[in-house]
């Protein structure tokens, strides 16, 4: 079996500690300064991973709305990887760094006017940052300081808790049904698992954006907060969730999720297939171009 071998040295302090890890078959060298801060940046995600509390705070920040392109969604998937890799890093927070939005959920423009290759790797891609986040051992929290429709709402409940900003002109929601398509299985079931069959089914069928205030109520949202404290709140959730015994939480996790990733888990091609001939269909296209003119009326 071949070993990956990474070094990554921390010239920032010159008392780095270099930790190494074989796991999986792959052995992997990581660095810690003594300041315990990771500071990590790709083109649109910014991580900062704090080894003393062992949370990494992921920040969305592809401009204008992260909206989830192909490349964005290889770059999250990437950085999920690393930190559910890393023994060090137990917790997780996803936020946005874009104004008034955390995620305007799949890039439109990835499925629309695209050859059915395309489609099918772009949505493989979508696959496995659900599969990731789904299936992660890590606590996720949700901390929402923006908008997030469809794949954005997706993301949010994914995770195992989600803190929204109470502002009214905020929205969250499966709104796939607005757009002319249909959310995938996978993307029902996680509703399902969050806010119960009934309402997921006036939910979808309707594809309904929740104001804040809607969304604690069906139980779409754990917690409102003044916009300045979504993140703080969301550290003190997570310090809570740390403090329960890892392994009976991961479990009990596990326990909760596995019949919904075997799902998609073994049925992967077929989603894709699936997506491929219904995406491409000339009535599908029609419908996404006249969502993307009123996107862009909207604006006028
Ligand atoms: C038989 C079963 C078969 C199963 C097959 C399964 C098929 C399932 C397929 C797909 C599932 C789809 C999931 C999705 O996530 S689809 C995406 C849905 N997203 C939305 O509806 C959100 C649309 N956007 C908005 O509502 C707003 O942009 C906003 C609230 C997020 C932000 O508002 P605002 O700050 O006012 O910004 P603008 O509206 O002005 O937008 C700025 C800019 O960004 C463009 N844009 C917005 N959203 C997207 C997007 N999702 N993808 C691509 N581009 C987007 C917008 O058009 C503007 O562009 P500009 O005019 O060029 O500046």
């Amino acid at each position: 079996q071949k070993l990956t071998f990474s070094l990554k040295i921390a010239i920032s302090s010159s008392l780095s500690k270099i930790h190494l890890n074989v796991s999986h078959g792959r052995l992997c060298a990581s660095s810690t300064s003594f300041s315990q801060r990771n500071n990590s940046s790709s083109a649109n995600l910014k991580v900062d991973h704090d080894q003393t509390t062992g949370v990494a705070v992921m920040h969305m920040q592809s401009p204008p709305v992260n909206s989830l392109s192909l490349d964005f969604l290889t770059e999250i998937c990437i950085t999920l990887e690393k930190l559910e890799m890393d023994k060090g890093c137990r917790g997780l927070i996803i936020t946005s760094s874009q104004p008034k939005v955390f995620s305007a959920g799949l890039d439109i423009l990835e499925m629309y006017g695209k050859s059915p290759e395309r489609c099918g790797e772009f949505w493989k891609a979508v696959q496995e940052m659900w599969l990731k986040l789904y299936g992660s051992n890590m606590v996720t929290i949700a901390a929402i300081n923006g908008s997030s429709p469809a794949g954005g709402c997706l993301m949010s409940i994914t995770c195992d808790y989600r803190i929204m900003a109470d502002n009214p002109r905020y929205s969250i929601g499966l709104n796939e049904t607005m757009l002319g398509i249909v959310a995938p299985f996978w993307f029902k079931e996680t509703m399902v698992n969050t806010v119960g069959h009934r309402n997921t089914e006036i939910s979808l069928e309707l594809g309904l954006l929740y104001k804040p205030a809607e969304a604690l109520n069906i139980g779409l949202v754990d917690q409102l907060v003044p916009e300045d404290q979504v993140l703080s709140a969301a550290t003190q959730t997570m310090t809570k969730w740390l403090a329960i015994p890892e392994h009976a939480r991961q479990i009990t996790k596990s326990m909760m999720r596995k019949s919904t990733i075997e799902k998609l888990r073994s049925n992967r091609e077929a989603d894709i297939q699936n997506f491929v001939n219904f995406i491409t269909k000339e009535s599908i296209q029609k419908s996404l171009r006249m969502y993307m003119e009123m996107l862009k009326q909207k604006k006028a």
